[in-house]
């Protein structure tokens, strides 16, 4: 018979029941959780269907519009830069010269990416790769459409394994998840991650057989690292989040004008 009696032994059972380590399984002591998250954000387990908040950012990103979309779909709203809900992949390529036109024409596929200042080349790549990767999921239709658009509407059909779980299966956005990315991963600086430390990240995530979810999650942070890493090579939690909502995504577009402005 299980001993039920006492407070104590019920105190005792719950301080069990919230640890966060087990001996047995040294990887728990590695990869620490938060514990203090409640104190500095509310809730924060509690997925957020308009903003992503963190600890420094309890309201999300101060300015940037929701609209009424999901996170996630506030993450790829930049790329539709006709705002019509689908994202076609030519849709968003900017330039008028020749070897614009001709590029616009082969690869019908260029899009936001040009905005951020990625070279023609990257730009080609990367707008191929998701166009076809993500089109089909998220069609109305079961037929596939040559022209490869993304549905905003459906973006959370895209949603992979061996990912950080971040987005839920929703599109919402989870800060308490994020938070953790960090305290798991950000052994040189707690806010900051290293590219070593990001590889690491996705390399933990990894489902079994998940070839598809490995190869998207490498893009993803790949891409991430090198449109917003530090000029010591830090990958930052503000950088980090503002992806989620994909405000970080018009911040550099800004930037980009800007720096091009003064070249210009
Ligand atoms: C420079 C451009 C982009 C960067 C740096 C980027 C980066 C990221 C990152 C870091 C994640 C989080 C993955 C995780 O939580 O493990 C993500 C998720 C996602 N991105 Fe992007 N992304 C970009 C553009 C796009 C575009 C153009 C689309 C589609 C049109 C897209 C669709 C998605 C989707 C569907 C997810 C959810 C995947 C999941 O959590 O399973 N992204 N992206």
């Amino acid at each position: 018979m299980g001993d039920n009696s006492g407070g104590n032994q019920s105190l005792k059972v719950s301080a069990d029941s919230m640890l966060t380590v087990a001996e047995k399984a040294p990887l728990t002591f590695q990869k620490k959780l938060r514990s203090d998250l409640d104190s500095k954000l509310p809730k924060p387990y509690l997925a957020r269907a308009l903003a992503a908040p963190d600890t420094e950012n309890v309201h999300g990103t101060w300015g940037h519009k929701h609209r009424n979309m999901s996170v996630l779909q506030q993450h790829v709203a930049f790329f539709d830069q006709d705002d019509n809900g689908i994202i076609y992949p030519w849709e968003t390529f900017k330039g008028n010269s020749v070897f614009s036109m001709i590029m616009k024409i082969i690869c019908m596929i260029l899009s936001g990416f040009r905005d951020l200042g990625f070279n023609i080349f990257a730009c080609v790549f990367l707008s191929m790769l998701i166009h076809v990767a993500m089109s089909y999921s998220t069609l109305p239709t079961w037929l596939p459409s040559p022209l490869f658009p993304v549905y905003i509407e459906n973006i959370h059909k895209c949603k992979h394994g061996s990912d950080s779980t971040t987005y839920d299966t929703e599109g919402r956005f989870v800060p308490a998840n994020l938070e953790n990315i960090f305290s798991k991963y950000g052994h040189t600086k707690t806010d900051k991650l290293t590219f070593k430390e990001l590889w690491h990240m996705t390399d933990s995530s990894r489902n079994a057989f998940d070839f598809f979810g490995w190869t998207a999650s490498k893009l993803e942070w790949g891409v991430l690292y090198m449109l917003a890493k530090d000029s010591e090579g830090f990958l930052s939690k503000e950088s980090v989040r503002r992806c989620y909502d994909g405000s970080l995504f018009d911040y550099c577009a800004n930037a980009q004008k800007g720096a091009i402005g003064k070249t210009a």
